[in-house]
């Protein structure tokens, strides 16, 4: 929670505004910041000068596990986070590659589970991983990737956390995760979520125990419109504990993510958090 705050309070001070082509609005942004999450101390990185709703969060990633590619099937999942990019960005309902309603095209777990190969054929990202892990190998390429410029025309938006690489040192199971582009109020509420979620979702299907995860964002921003909320509410409140998360023991596999899996498989403890705060979002 601290560096989240100290973050928060960086581009506060420091941060430069930058106009956004995309939303008509301007960032007040920096570059550069060094998220580190102790997964191992079950230290959830839950935000509490606010109330989280980390439930959506869980949602939305394991949308991208299973490689979904329409925004309803993210609402049957418990999280309305896709609703307004594929169904109110004006590029994206001009695009000719839209399907129709909900639909988001080739973007981040599209991406994750079947990477179009240009001689035919998919390639699915996620399973190499578990498969190598599961078996103990770390052959130091444990990739998994959204970020295909080949098919930004297909897609309502690029991927702003593309790219999760694990590393296996012994039997301790290490998560790097990067994210060009963050909505600092509004997405890393989320992303904080869900790299931490998914090195512990991840050494418990592969038999591993969790480590560290580390998130590198390059571009963090707080938009216009946000920053009075930020800076005069949300940074004024004092932080309470880190809570923890509990997990399912009986998800095992893959498979078991990508079948029956729901929120109802994720607990979090000792939640203490201030009122929520409402932040505009931008599309
Ligand atoms: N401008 C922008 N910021 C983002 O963070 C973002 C995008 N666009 N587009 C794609 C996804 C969608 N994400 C979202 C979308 C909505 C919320 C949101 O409204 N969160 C509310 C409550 C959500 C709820 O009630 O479930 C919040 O207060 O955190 C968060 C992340 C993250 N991404
Ligand atoms: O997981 C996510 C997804 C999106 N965001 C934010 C970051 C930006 O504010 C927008 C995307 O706009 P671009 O113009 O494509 O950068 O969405 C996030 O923080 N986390």
């Amino acid at each position: 929670m601290k560096q989240y705050l100290e973050l928060c309070q960086r581009i506060v001070d420091e941060g430069v505004w930058v106009a956004n082509e995309r939303t008509g609005k301007r960032c007040l942004t920096v570059i550069n910041a060094d998220l580190e999450y102790d997964v191992a101390g079950n230290q959830f990185p839950l935000i509490t000068t606010r109330k989280s709703f980390w439930k959506a969060a869980i949602a939305e990633f394991l949308g991208y596990i299973r490689g979904y590619d329409s925004a309803a099937d993210f609402r049957k999942l418990g999280a309305k986070t896709w609703d307004a990019n594929a169904n109110l960005n004006e590029a994206w309902l001009a695009n000719p590659h839209r399907k129709g309603e909900d639909d988001m095209g080739r973007v981040y777990g599209v991406q994750g589970r079947s990477w179009a190969k240009p001689d035919g054929g998919f390639v699915d990202q996620l399973r190499k991983i578990v498969d190598n892990l599961s078996r103990g190998i770390d052959d130091r390429g444990e990739i998994m990737s959204f970020y295909n410029p080949g098919e930004f025309h297909m897609g309502c938006l690029r991927p702003c956390m593309h790219t999760h690489n694990f590393s296996l040192l012994g039997d301790t199971l290490y998560l790097t995760s990067y994210q060009r582009s963050c909505d600092v109020p509004l997405g890393l509420n989320f992303n904080q979520v869900q790299v931490f979620a998914f090195l512990a979702l991840m050494a418990q299907i592969t038999g591993h125990k969790p480590g560290k995860a580390y998130h590198k964002i390059v571009n963090a921003h707080i938009y216009e419109d946000q920053l009075e909320l930020m800076r005069d509410v949300q940074l004024k409140r004092e932080p309470f504990p880190a809570p923890q998360l509990e997990i399912n023991p009986d998800i095992k596999s893959l498979e078991d993510l990508e079948t029956w899996v729901t929120l109802d498989d994720f607990k979090v403890h000792n939640y203490r958090h201030h009122d929520p705060i409402n932040y505009p979002f931008s599309v």
